[in-house]
């Protein structure tokens, strides 16, 4: 399938609700309809991170998905049904008996593309003593070109997005619940992965308050060139942008940083610094 070049995306900028997965599926729902009803219907509907639970951490056992089978079975619903991409945020799932922070993606025929469990834990929320890290870099087919995923935590980690650009990734999809006061660290860290690796950055963040955190929102698109194509406030919304995946190959051809890596310089591991 060839890529579609240009693509309508909308962040679901949602407030969650803590521990409270089946009125967070209604709210969500809600909002993603109001999306398909806007006068620019988006290709891709994009959701924050944790969307089902908030960091409910202290009860995540017993409020996770199971095997992620809920969620897993309305979003490709709503996918087909809206002839919709679908880049799930992520939600609490258990699988084995261990929960991991896992987004799902889907395509237009509400067929499942994707699975990523959360890598890099972190640990300023306790993330790592309830929940079980991820161990694999996962790209994903949108629309002919490549998406490739990541959640909030894991854009501090340059070789992931490095990773997944090498692997063909054009778009880097981020869903996030990302607190203040480190809007300044969220903007310039997706502006770096945007301009470092040639490619869009899709980053959606929830808004609303929970324990001592505020989510600040401020989703953004941004290009490959590093330009804000679009950035929400820090109320509830609904973030819209469209991107151009020709823009990807035009900077890449411009500036030709793939080619002039120097991959065997970069050898270094743990032991040798
Ligand atoms: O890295 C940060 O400052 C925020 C990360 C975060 O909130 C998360 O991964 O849930």
């Amino acid at each position: 399938m060839t890529a579609k070049p240009t693509l309508n995306i909308t962040m679901i900028q949602s407030d969650i609700m803590l521990g409270e997965p089946d009125a967070n599926r209604v709210r969500v729902k809600t909002q993603m309809e109001q999306a398909m009803d806007m006068d620019i219907k988006p290709d891709v509907i994009v959701l924050p991170e944790m969307w089902n639970t908030g960091y409910a951490l202290d009860q995540i056992q017993d409020l996770a998905d199971a095997e992620g089978a809920l969620s897993k079975t309305w979003l490709a619903q709503f996918a087909a049904e809206h002839r919709v991409h679908i880049i799930g945020g992520s939600v609490a799932q258990k699988t084995d008996g261990l929960v991991r922070n896992t987004m799902y993606t889907f395509n237009r025929d509400g067929e499942l593309t994707a699975e990523y469990s959360k890598i890099h834990l972190f640990r300023l929320m306790e993330e790592e003593k309830h929940l079980t890290s991820g161990d694999e870099i996962v790209t994903f087919p949108i629309e002919g070109a490549m998406g490739g995923a990541s959640i909030c935590y894991d854009i501090r980690f340059p070789e992931l997005s490095r990773t997944l650009a090498l692997q063909g990734a054009k778009v880097l999809f981020v869903p996030a619940e990302w607190p203040h006061p480190r809007l300044h660290h969220w903007r310039t860290l997706l502006t770096a992965r945007a301009i470092e690796n040639q490619m869009y950055v899709v980053a959606c963040n929830r808004v609303g308050s929970s324990g001592k955190d505020t989510f600040f929102g401020h989703s953004l698109i941004i290009d490959p060139w590093g330009e804000i194509i679009a950035e929400g406030g820090e109320s509830e919304e609904l973030v819209s942008g469209q991107i151009d995946l020709n823009l990807v190959d035009e900077v890449r051809t411009k500036i030709p940083v793939f080619e002039d890596r120097r991959p065997y310089l970069y050898q270094l591991d743990r032991k040798d610094i």
